[in-house]
């Protein structure tokens, strides 16, 4: 189970992911800092925080899109990572069938123009079977309806068949029956001994489907079970942290500065 504080919690043998005093930014500035602790296997985690809290930061330093300023962070060996970033019109806007965006989830097996085997057109299919796409295989993306074009994204992360699973807001403008089948699918995963980390901000979403929850604000806030760490306190603490944050500061100076009564 992810805790904050390395020095308390007794170290896993072989987590997902560790996490060591890691500080990520932009040009020399933190935007997330002081992060230790654990990402547990087969977890299902929650990344939660304030509009510019550093969650999007923290998902891009775990693929290697950024090098730690601080501090490090390791993922075990034998994990292979699939991640699904925020919806982007480049997605709807990409020549291409849906079939076609489902396999580039096969790349890193047949490469970028590798031909596909029969066993590679099976698992696309299977993987629109499971998304609710049956049929849609030859549609062009830009036929596709938002919460389409999601299950489409989730389908190329399916194939990729990775043990730790990045989902970066994936629930953004989709409907209510579509967020409920992701969340099965979602769920489906971590049954399956995978690890999975989304970042979430319908916090109600976060409660009822979240075990686990990581709330941000430039820095952890809190980590563990997420009944303990949605709490309005935590919530509050977040928000007065993420709203005294300085961008300007040097990296990892002391530019957070909380009230009297209300230090981390
Ligand atoms: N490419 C970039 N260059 C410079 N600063 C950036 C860049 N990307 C993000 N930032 C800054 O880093 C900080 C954290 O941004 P990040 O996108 O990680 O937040 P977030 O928690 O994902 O926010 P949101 O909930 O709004 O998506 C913000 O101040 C943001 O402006």
């Amino acid at each position: 189970m992810p805790r904050t504080s390395p020095k308390t919690q007794p170290r896993s043998a072989d987590p997902a992911i560790r996490f060591d005093d890691l500080t990520l930014g932009y040009d020399g500035h933190a935007a997330i800092h002081h992060l230790s602790g654990e990402l547990g296997r087969g977890t299902l985690t929650a990344l939660v925080g304030p509009n510019g809290s550093g969650k999007s930061t923290l998902i891009k330093g775990i693929i290697g899109l950024l090098k730690p300023l601080g501090g490090s962070f390791t993922v075990s060996m034998d994990q292979t990572v699939a991640y699904l970033p925020q919806h982007s019109e480049l997605d709807r806007s990409f020549p291409a069938r849906v079939k076609d965006l489902v396999a580039l989830g096969l790349w890193q097996r047949c490469g970028l123009l590798g031909r596909h085997q029969p066993e590679d057109r099976k698992k696309v299919s299977g993987a629109l079977t499971a998304v609710g796409l049956d049929g849609f295989g030859d549609r062009p993306l830009d036929t596709l309806s938002g919460g389409q074009l999601q299950r489409a994204r989730f389908a190329r992360v399916l194939v990729q068949d990775a043990n730790l699973i990045l989902l970066d807001e994936p629930f953004n403008a989709v409907d209510e029956k579509t967020i409920r089948d992701l969340i099965a699918l979602i769920q489906g995963w971590r049954a399956e001994g995978r690890t999975v980390v989304t970042v979430v901000h319908d916090l109600d979403l976060v409660r009822s489907s979240f075990p686990e929850a990581l709330l941000l604000a430039r820095r952890p806030i809190a980590w563990g079970p997420t009944a303990e760490t949605v709490t309005p306190k935590n919530m509050q603490r977040a928000r007065l942290f993420q709203e005294a944050w300085d961008d300007d500061a040097p990296w990892c100076a002391p530019a957070i500065r909380v009230r009297p009564g209300r230090a981390a």
